[in-house]
C-alpha cells in the first residue's frame, strides 16, 4: 500500500502532529513546514496527499490567512477534526516558575493563555514556529530562563518539565482542523455539513434573503464569517459552515443561490464531527 504524504505545521508533539497521527496512523511520511502557506502550497503541487490545517479556536477565534490559502491553492476540505487542547508551561528540569523571564510559542497558543499571563506579567511573551518547536529547542540549546507553551506530549518527547498545568484561559479549548486534499474525488460517503464561500451581489438586503433561504431549506449556519475579498477594497465574500440533512437539498440550494444572489464556491462536502 502506498504511504500517505501528509502537510503540517510544526515538529512531532506539535497539535497538528497529534491530529495527523490520530486521522492517518503511524505509516505515514510527515512532511513538516514552519508556516501555513507552504503546507497548502505542497497539497496544490502533489507532494503531499493530504494535509492537517488548524483554522478556528473556541477561545482564540479563526485563522484568517487559513481561509485565504484554501481559496487562492483551490483546496478541497475533505474532513474536519475537533481537538481538546490543553496547554503546559514548560521549561528545562530544575527550573522553577521564577526563573522564567520569557516564554515562547505559537501565537494562537499564546492568545489562549492570556489570563494566565495577564497574572504574570513580568514574563516576556514571544511569538514562534509552533509550540513544540520551542519546547525542541529549549532541550537541543539547553536554555536556562525560557519556557514553551505546548502539549504534555511535547514535554515527554523534549524532556522538559510542567511548571504550570491546564493554563488555557478556559479549560474546556478546542482547536477545529480541516483535513485537506487537491482533487474534488467523487465523495464515499454522504455529507451532512459544506464549508462554502459566497461572493454576493452588492443589493439592498441581498445577504437577508440568502439567510431567509438557507433556513427555509433546513439548511442549518453553524458558522459564518467575512472576509475582504484582496482585489476590490471594501467588498466582501461571506465564509459559511451549513449543516444538513438532505444532501439534494443542499445542492439545489447552491444552484439557486448562485442563479439568484451571487457566485458560490464550495470549499468541500463532509461529515459533521462536532
Ligand atoms: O503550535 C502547534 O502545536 C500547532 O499545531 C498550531 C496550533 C494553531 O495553529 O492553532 C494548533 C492548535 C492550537 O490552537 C495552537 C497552535
Amino acid at each position: 500500500m502506498k504511504i500517505l504524504n501528509i502537510a503540517i505545521q510544526g515538529v512531532p508533539g506539535s497539535f497538528h502532529h497529534q491530529v495527523a497521527l490520530t486521522k492517518f496512523g503511524e505509516e505515514t511520511e510527515i512532511l513538516s513546514f514552519n508556516t501555513f502557506e507552504p503546507v497548502a502550497k505542497s497539497v496544490a503541487n502533489g507532494d503531499a496527499d493530504f494535509a492537517v490545517m488548524a483554522i478556528e479556536n473556541s477561545i482564540a477565534g479563526a485563522i484568517f490567512p487559513n481561509y485565504e490559502l484554501l481559496d487562492r491553492y483551490e483546496l478541497t476540505i475533505r474532513d474536519e477534526y475537533y481537538l481538546p487542547i490543553a496547554h503546559q508551561l514548560m521549561a528545562l528540569p530544575g527550573q522553577t516558575l521564577r526563573d522564567i523571564k520569557e516564554v515562547r510559542s505559537h501565537p494562537m497558543a499564546l492568545l489562549q493563555c492570556k489570563a494566565f499571563f495577564a497574572e504574570h506579567p513580568d514574563i516576556e511573551l514571544k511569538e514562534d514556529i509552533d509550540t513544540a518547536a520551542v519546547a525542541k529547542q529549549i532541550s537541543s540549546e539547553n536554555w536556562e530562563g525560557i519556557g514553551a507553551i505546548a502539549s504534555t506530549i511535547a514535554a515527554d518527547i523534549y524532556g522538559l518539565e510542567i511548571l504550570a498545568k491546564d493554563i488555557q484561559t478556559v479549560k474546556s479549548n478546542f482547536t477545529r482542523f480541516f483535513i485537506l486534499q487537491k482533487q474534488k474525488e467523487s465523495l464515499d460517503y454522504v455529507p451532512n455539513k459544506a464549508s462554502i464561500k459566497v461572493t454576493l451581489k452588492n443589493e439592498k438586503g441581498v445577504l437577508a434573503k440568502l439567510l431567509t433561504l438557507m433556513s427555509e431549506n433546513n439548511l442549518d449556519l453553524s458558522k459564518i464569517q467575512s472576509v475582504p475579498v484582496i482585489h476590490k477594497p471594501w467588498e466582501y465574500s461571506f465564509f459559511i459552515d451549513t449543516v444538513f440533512e438532505n444532501h439534494e437539498v443542499f445542492k439545489s440550494t447552491m444552484e439557486d443561490i448562485q442563479n439568484n444572489f451571487g457566485e458560490v464556491k464550495i470549499f468541500g462536502e463532509y461529515i459533521s464531527r462536532k
